[in-house]
C-alpha cells in the first residue's frame, strides 16, 4: 500500500503549483506539545476515511470537528491533506487553520521539497516525515527544509531497524512511533514498548494510530510516550469534545 501511495505522489507532484501568498502565522507545534493541557499531549486527527477503514465519517464538517476538538482541550491538529486515499484535501487544512487557535499538522505523504513550501502557504505549522517512506538522506534534506522555513516536524517511524537509520542522520525534535504499519495496516498498541531505550531522552515522543481506549493511553505512557495522535477513535464518535474527555477517562456533563 505505501508504495502504491508515493507512486501516486509522485504523480501529483508533478502537477503541483504553489499558491502565492503569505501563508498564515506559525504557531508552535513543538511548545504546544511541550506543555500538555494532560497527562499526555493530545494531537487530534481531522479523518474523514483511510485505505484500512474506508469511510470512518460520512457527515464530515472539517471545522465544526476542529472547533469541537479545541473545545475538548486538544493541544494540536492533525489533518489530512491526500485525496485519493485519505478524501482529505488542502483546503480543509487552511480553514481549520482559521477558525481555530491550535497549531496544525499536514499530514500527508511528503517525499519532495515543493510539498514542504506548499505546506506552508497552505497554513500547516508542522509536517510530517515518514522514515519507511524516504531514503534517509533525502529526510535529513526534507526536514532540513522544513525547519528552515520555519515548520515544525514530526518524524514517524514504524519499526526499531527504522528508527535506527534515521536517527543516523538526524536528531528529531518530535518523534512519531505509527503502531500501525503502513505496508500490511496490522496495528500494535505495544509497538513502541522496547524503543525506547534507542530514543534520545530529550525527544518529545508521540505514540500513534490504533488509540481507543484510556487504558490505551496508560499503556503508552507506560512505554515512554509524551504524547499521543489519535483519528479514528475519536471521529467515530458523534461529538469530538465529549470524545476526548471519554478518552481521557474525564466526567462528561451534557
Ligand atoms: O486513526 P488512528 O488509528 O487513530 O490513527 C491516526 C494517525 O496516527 C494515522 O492517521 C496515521 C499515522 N501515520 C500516518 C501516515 C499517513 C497517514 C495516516 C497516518
Amino acid at each position: 500500500m505505501l508504495d502504491q501511495i508515493l507512486e501516486t505522489k509522485k504523480e501529483e507532484i508533478k502537477q503541483l503549483i504553489i499558491p502565492e501568498n503569505e501563508g498564515l502565522p506559525h504557531r508552535s507545534f513543538l511548545q504546544a506539545l511541550a506543555k500538555p493541557n494532560r497527562r499526555l499531549a493530545l494531537i487530534a486527527e481531522v479523518k474523514k476515511a483511510s485505505p484500512s477503514k474506508g469511510l470512518i465519517k460520512p457527515d464530515f464538517h472539517p471545522v465544526t470537528i476542529a472547533k469541537a476538538y479545541e473545545r475538548g482541550g486538544a493541544d494540536c491538529l492533525s489533518v489530512l491533506t491526500d485525496t485519493p486515499y485519505f478524501q482529505g484535501k488542502k483546503e480543509y487544512l487552511t480553514e481549520v487553520k482559521k477558525a481555530v487557535n491550535l497549531p496544525v499538522l499536514r499530514k500527508d505523504f511528503i517525499i519532495n521539497s515543493k510539498q514542504i513550501i506548499e505546506a506552508k502557504h497552505i497554513g500547516a505549522d508542522a509536517v510530517l516525515l515518514i522514515g519507511e517512506a524516504l531514503e534517509p538522506a533525502l529526510l535529513k534534506e526534507l526536514y532540513i527544509h522544513a525547519e528552515e522555513i520555519g515548520l515544525d516536524v514530526l518524524v514517524e517511524v514504524h519499526d526499531q531497524h527504522h528508527l535506527e537509520q534515521v536517527l543516523k542522520v538526524i536528531k528529531p525534535k518530535i518523534l512519531g512511533v505509527n503502531n500501525r504499519n503502513l505496508k500490511t495496516f496490522e496495528t500494535n498498541i505495544h509497538q513502541l514498548s522496547g524503543m525506547i531505550s534507542t530514543i534520545p531522552q530529550d525527544t518529545l515522543l508521540v505514540s500513534e494510530s490504533g488509540i481507543y481506549t484510556n487504558n490505551d493511553l496508560d499503556l503508552v505512557q507506560q512505554f515512554g510516550a509524551n504524547a499521543v495522535l489519535v483519528g479514528e477513535s475519536l471521529m467515530r464518535k458523534e461529538d469530538q469534545t465529549i470524545a476526548i474527555k471519554e478518552l481521557f477517562g474525564e466526567p462528561v456533563y451534557e
